[in-house]
């Protein structure tokens, strides 16, 4: 099979889908890779580092698209990229469809297989794909959060572990799973005082046998998130529920009742954002005020840290590529169902339920898609 790899074109991505390792990988199994020329480069790669490891660079983005089998990228493809898709060709990257119908549209009207990265799953109910980007957006939450609280940056001017007579900054994470937790350990190791809240009475047993004393639990009842908002120096939104729109847990209703000046962190605006005043920003232009309160929602931090998060996906990604790439994807979807919960769209079909609620389509089973092709 060809795997091709574009240059990431979103605005401050510096991400790139396949790393000289993984096509190393990809030629070893008798696949041909290309890479577009540069593509590497925000993340540390030279086109020479993938020729070294046998891929082959081409120029532009549209001889990838034209020569591809499998398109592999990191984010969801930009309307300059969608026009290039075409029928019987597999897309292997993060699609975030549910907050995007244009998105949606255009790939159903591609013809192409699209297997998005944030709904393959594993055997314990975890999301291997999205799982290394949220760690990174998890342990960088805190981070863009102390930055956005600095008084020049519009925020309440508070210090996370506060100093020796004065309180340190109050941190409230709503949605306990992987950004959640890894932003919880970040922000308590800066010296704030943390609370998670979980709607999830085991995931919240976990964290308190793994984390006690570090961060305290509590119930994301209405009331309890309401009081904890109130009182909160920083708010980080970590909710998610797989490939849906992420429910709005903060409303603009509340904002009136917060400090002002305090940090909205929305790391859950690549599924729409919990809080109802968030919009997607981006690395050059991450922050914006609403009624006082500071909202910083870019969709995808993990290209801050381009080199680390490049590095992380790609051993996640490489096994579900080379499967794909191996076997083609109905033989590899039909082989592994957690791969087949991948699958968002296929041949101007939807098929992921979240996306069609979310996004009021119809949608057929993917499992008579992998059955009948
Ligand atoms: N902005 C960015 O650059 C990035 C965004 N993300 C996004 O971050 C979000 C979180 O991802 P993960 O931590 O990997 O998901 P996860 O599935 O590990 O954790 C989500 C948690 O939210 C909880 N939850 C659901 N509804 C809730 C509610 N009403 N109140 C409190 N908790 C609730 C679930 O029980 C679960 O523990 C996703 O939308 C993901 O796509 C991930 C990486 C990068
Ligand atoms: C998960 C995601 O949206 C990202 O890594 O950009
Ligand atoms: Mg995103």
């Amino acid at each position: 099979m060809k795997i091709g790899c574009p240059t990431e074109i979103k605005a401050q991505e510096f991400r790139v889908g396949v790393t000289p390792a993984a096509a190393a990988e990809a030629v070893a199994h008798g696949h041909e890779v290309l890479i577009q020329s540069g593509a590497g480069i925000g993340a540390g790669f030279e086109d020479a580092d993938y020729e070294a490891h046998g891929a082959r660079i081409v120029g532009t983005a549209k001889e990838i698209f034209d020569a591809a089998d499998m398109v592999v990228k990191v984010k969801e493809p930009q309307a300059a990229e969608r026009k290039m898709l075409r029928e019987g060709q597999i897309l292997f990257t993060y699609l975030h469809l549910a907050p995007d119908p244009e998105q949606t549209r255009d790939l159903i009207d591609s013809g192409a297989t699209c297997i998005a990265y944030e709904t393959v799953t594993d055997d314990r109910g975890g999301l291997p794909l999205l799982a290394p980007m949220s760690e990174v957006a998890g342990k960088l939450a805190p981070q863009m959060g102390a930055w956005t609280l600095q008084k020049a940056n519009g925020g309440r001017g508070v210090l996370m572990g506060g100093v020796p007579g004065v309180m340190p900054a109050r941190v409230v994470v709503i949605g306990g799973g992987v950004v959640g937790t890894q932003a919880a350990r970040i922000a308590s190791g800066m010296g704030a005082r943390v609370s998670v809240l979980d709607r999830s009475l085991p995931r919240l047993r976990q964290l308190d046998d793994m984390f006690r004393g570090e961060f305290e639990t509590v119930y994301s009842s209405k009331a309890n998130l309401e009081m904890l908002v109130r009182e909160a120096d920083m708010v980080i939104g970590a909710v998610l529920i797989p490939g849906a729109a992420a429910p709005k847990l903060v409303t603009r209703e509340m904002l009136a009742d917060m400090k002002p000046g305090a940090a909205l962190v929305d790391v859950a605006i690549d599924q729409g954002g919990c809080f109802e005043t968030s919009k997607a920003t981006t690395h050059q232009d991450p922050v914006y005020e609403v009624d006082g309160i500071m909202h910083y929602c870019v969709a995808n931090m993990p290209g801050a840290v381009a080199r680390t998060s490049t590095l992380a996906l790609g051993n996640a990604t490489l096994p579900f590529m080379l499967a794909l790439a191996d076997k083609g994807w109905q033989q590899a979807c039909a082989d592994d169902e957690n791969l087949l919960n991948g699958l968002n769209v296929h041949a101007g079909k939807l098929t992921y339920y979240a996306v069609g609620k979310a996004l009021g389509l119809d949608v057929t089973s993917p499992q008579k898609i992998v059955r009948e092709g």
